[in-house]
């Protein structure tokens, strides 16, 4: 077991003035699995994804990732560098592509770095010789490869805006899968797709773990899609980790069930919510 270990959280904290928005999280995620983080509004797993990848440097804790030259600790890399030596790459909660670009150049961009070392920052880019040619060549057959997997090959030429909004979110996350990750996060996938868009991405995010064995932390309010796909399921609330297992162990747990309905509120759950955790929606 411990071979299959992707990334290990330990002790994570992370305090924002009076406020603690992460409070001693430590949990594991493994290689080719998908490893849900879910938790009521405000429960803090965007911080943790802004801890991951240099967004946000940790008030404490050690973050690993095991890559397979070794481990490398996240909190001591500088952001900027995560993506490129670590193999970290993360797709938006509100979707960042560049817009003014067609979506082929979104991926082209991705691979800038790999890029940039062929060319050797020289001269040999400029005129597109020896093992710059070669590296942009493999870096459109690569974009080539994802366009095809998120079903965008036809629209490669159109402006990254002007694309739908499901067609968007696949873009993002063919562009994160062109930096070669080892691990991705996906911040709300889900969000804004309509059924048959999310059953697609459930497709897409199991092929991404099964045929690539590229492991993902999946922030989701989206409990079917978190349910159907998830190997390993983490709750948070207010900043703790209140429950880890598989989906099933997760939906059943009364903190869990207690925290998506709140200690004093009248709220009711949306029924889908309800379905996906084993509760009577109006049980409150
Ligand atoms: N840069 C910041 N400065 C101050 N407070 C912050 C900052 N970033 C996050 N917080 C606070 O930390 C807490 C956790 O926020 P976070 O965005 O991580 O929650 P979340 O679980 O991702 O919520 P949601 O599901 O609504 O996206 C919140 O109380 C938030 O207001």
């Amino acid at each position: 077991m411990t071979d299959n270990k992707l990334l290990e959280v330990e002790h994570l904290t992370m305090r924002f003035g009076g406020l603690v928005a992460i409070d001693d999280l430590s949990f594991t995620a493994n290689k080719s699995e998908i490893t849900a983080i879910i938790g009521p509004n405000g429960a803090g797993k965007t911080t943790v994804f802004n801890c991951l990848t240099g967004f946000y440097v940790p008030t404490e804790g050690r973050l690993t990732l095991h890559a397979n030259d070794g481990p490398r600790l996240l909190e001591r890399t500088e952001g900027f560098r995560i993506p490129r030596n670590n193999g970290v790459a993360r797709t938006f909660q509100n979707i960042r592509l560049f817009t003014g670009m067609t979506v082929l150049e979104n991926l082209i961009v991705a691979q800038h770095n790999r890029l940039m070392e062929a060319s050797a920052f020289s001269i040999a880019g400029l005129f597109n010789l020896g093992r710059y040619a070669k590296a942009e060549k493999e870096a459109i057959e690569k974009a080539k490869f994802w366009l095809n997997k998120v079903g965008l090959y036809d629209q490669a030429d159109w402006n990254a805006g002007n694309l739908p909004y499901g067609s968007q979110r696949r873009l993002e996350i063919a562009r994160a899968m062109c930096t070669d990750p080892s691990l991705l996060c996906l911040d709300e996938p889900a969000a804004g797709l309509n059924p048959r868009e999310s059953a697609e991405l459930n497709i897409l995010l199991q092929s991404i773990r099964d045929d690539q064995g590229v492991g993902c932390l999946l922030i989701e309010h989206d409990m079917s899609v978190v349910m159907q796909i998830s190997d390993h399921v983490i709750v948070l609330d207010y900043g703790r980790k209140i429950a880890d297992g598989n989906p099933d162990a997760v939906k059943n747990d009364p903190a869990v069930i207690r925290a998506y309905l709140g200690e004093e509120e009248d709220d009711e759950l949306p029924p889908e919510v309800a379905a996906d955790l084993n509760v009577d929606p109006n049980a409150h």
